[in-house]
């Protein structure tokens, strides 16, 4: 990979996912720059990772080949103004905020930009995450390549061809570690509720999740349906298990909390 000068404005926990991922897959920190307000996330990426940091966001930008925004949405106007008097121009642009659509950051940066909205998630630093991507026909081969191969270090990438399908991504891959942990603090308290030592019972509820994920993965041909029905014994206990979770309408709660997630990236788009 062509080693250009890759900035991150925020260093916050997806920019740590994102420049780990970089890292670890061979890029060279010396072209990794990180600018925070605060020094304490700074110092442990440069720590971590040996990457340049700063507290100047213009400082980072001038320098910078790629620039990927990674502070939280509410807070693009402020760093667009920031970065307002730099000629971006040659500057590819990469965002990975949920619920800012493309056509703001023009307005946000004051001039035309090369932009390219990305949806990763904290899997990224340890190279099983996924960034869905969305470029207008504005942008090059050359620059959504590059963004592909950078976003690629971290894990898969999968190119939506419409804006609004990266909320799908969003409620599917962005923000769905977080029900994965969820579930896994559920079953550790449970767990713990009936004796266990928490310690034990993660690594047990871990090492399922994992294989759990890695026959879905590892079996294309295998429906979640078919993989489901070969734990479940006729009259055991996983039957059990399912059953209730099947009484208490767990469909129906997965289908509304991705309903009202992707209803939130919709509300933030009409708010920043
Ligand atoms: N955390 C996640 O799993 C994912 C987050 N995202 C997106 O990534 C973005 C960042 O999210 P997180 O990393 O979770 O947030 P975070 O709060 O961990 O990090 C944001 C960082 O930006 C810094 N910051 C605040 N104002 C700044 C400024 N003016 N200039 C430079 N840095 C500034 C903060 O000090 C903080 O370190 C959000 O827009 C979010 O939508 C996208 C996908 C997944
Ligand atoms: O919760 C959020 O808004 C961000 C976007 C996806 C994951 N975290």
């Amino acid at each position: 990979m062509s080693q250009k000068n890759v900035c991150f404005i925020g260093a916050g926990n997806m920019t740590r996912s994102i420049v780990s991922g970089l890292v670890k897959s061979g890029y060279s920190p010396k072209h990794i720059t990180a600018a925070n307000p605060s020094q304490p996330k700074l110092d442990a990426l440069q720590q971590d990772f040996g990457i340049n940091i700063t507290n100047d966001n213009i400082e980072a930008a001038k320098s910078a080949d790629v620039i990927v925004l990674g502070v939280k949405p509410h807070l693009m106007a402020l760093v667009g103004e920031q970065l307002s008097d730099l000629d971006l121009s040659n500057k590819l642009i990469i965002t990975i905020a949920a619920g800012v659509t493309a056509k703001r950051y023009s307005d946000y940066f004051k001039q035309e930009i090369k932009l390219i909205r990305t949806m990763p998630n904290t899997p990224t630093q340890i190279g099983v995450g996924l960034t869905g991507l969305f470029a207008g026909d504005d942008i090059s081969a050359e620059d959504k390549t590059l963004c592909e191969t950078l976003m690629a270090t971290g894990g898969e990438v999968f190119w939506v061809n419409k804006e609004e399908e990266l909320n799908q991504v969003i409620a599917l891959a962005g923000s769905s570690p977080a029900y994965f942990f969820l579930f896994l603090e559920a079953m550790v308290e449970s767990a713990v509720k009936s004796g266990m030592a928490e310690v034990s019972a993660r690594e047990m509820a871990q090492q399922a999740a994992l294989g759990a994920a890695l026959m879905v993965k590892q079996n294309p041909d295998l429906s979640l349906t078919q993989l489901r029905n070969n734990v479940t014994s006729k009259g055991g206990t996983t039957a059990q298990a399912i059953a209730t979770f099947e009484q208490g309408n767990i469909r129906g709660l997965v289908d509304d909390a991705m309903t009202n997630c992707i209803a939130r990236a919709q509300e933030m788009a009409k708010q920043y």
